[in-house]
């Protein structure tokens, strides 16, 4: 978790609640369960979940990875397969390259098992920004906010 408050991986209901594991070789591996908070069509994920879902997986990535401060630029996404509610996405990503402040990445999210098909591929351009992006357009106080989930989760 990089902050409780994150749709992606902090507390909320109704948010992701994801949380991503260091795997070999950099690979990161994060989980995402479909719940029916996040239906586009009855009994189906949303397709804009789903991106979110990804896009928290490679953020995850680059900045524990890479270690630097960054920002999603673009993200696209292959929705290959549909994902019902009950089911779980387990997503593994990694980075793919690093030109200067451009963080490349890419990630694929197997259905319901770490071996099942593959149902959504994402790739992702991330750009690496000062600390004070956040506060300046964020809450001035949110560098002590995302310290305080980095305590929480070390
Ligand atoms: C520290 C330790 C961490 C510890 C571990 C933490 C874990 C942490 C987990 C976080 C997990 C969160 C995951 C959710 C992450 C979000 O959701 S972030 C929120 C969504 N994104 C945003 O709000 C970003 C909004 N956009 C911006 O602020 C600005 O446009 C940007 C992206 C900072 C770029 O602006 P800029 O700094 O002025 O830079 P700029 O010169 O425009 O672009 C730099 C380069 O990138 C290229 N570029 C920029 N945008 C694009 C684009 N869309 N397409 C193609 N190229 C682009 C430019 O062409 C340029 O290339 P070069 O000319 O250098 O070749």
């Amino acid at each position: 978790m990089h902050y409780d408050r994150c749709f992606g991986c902090g507390e909320l209901d109704g948010g992701l609640h994801m949380r991503s594991t260091m795997g070999e070789h950099a690979l990161v591996h994060s989980r995402f369960t479909v719940t029916e908070a996040h239906q586009g069509a009855p009994g189906l994920a949303h397709g804009g979940l789903l991106a979110c879902a990804f896009d928290e997986a490679i953020g995850s990535t680059v900045g524990n990875v890479l270690r630097r401060p960054s920002v999603t630029g673009k993200l696209e996404t292959d929705f290959v397969r549909p994902v019902p509610v009950g089911s779980t996405l387990f997503i593994t990503a990694k980075v793919d390259g690093v030109a200067g402040r451009k963080l490349y990445a890419s990630a694929e999210g197997r259905l319901d098992t770490e071996d099942g098909p593959v149902a959504v591929r994402a790739r992702a351009l991330f750009v690496e920004v000062a600390l004070e992006h956040f506060t300046t357009h964020g809450a001035p106080d949110a560098l002590t906010k995302l310290k305080r989930a980095e305590q929480i989760n070390p």
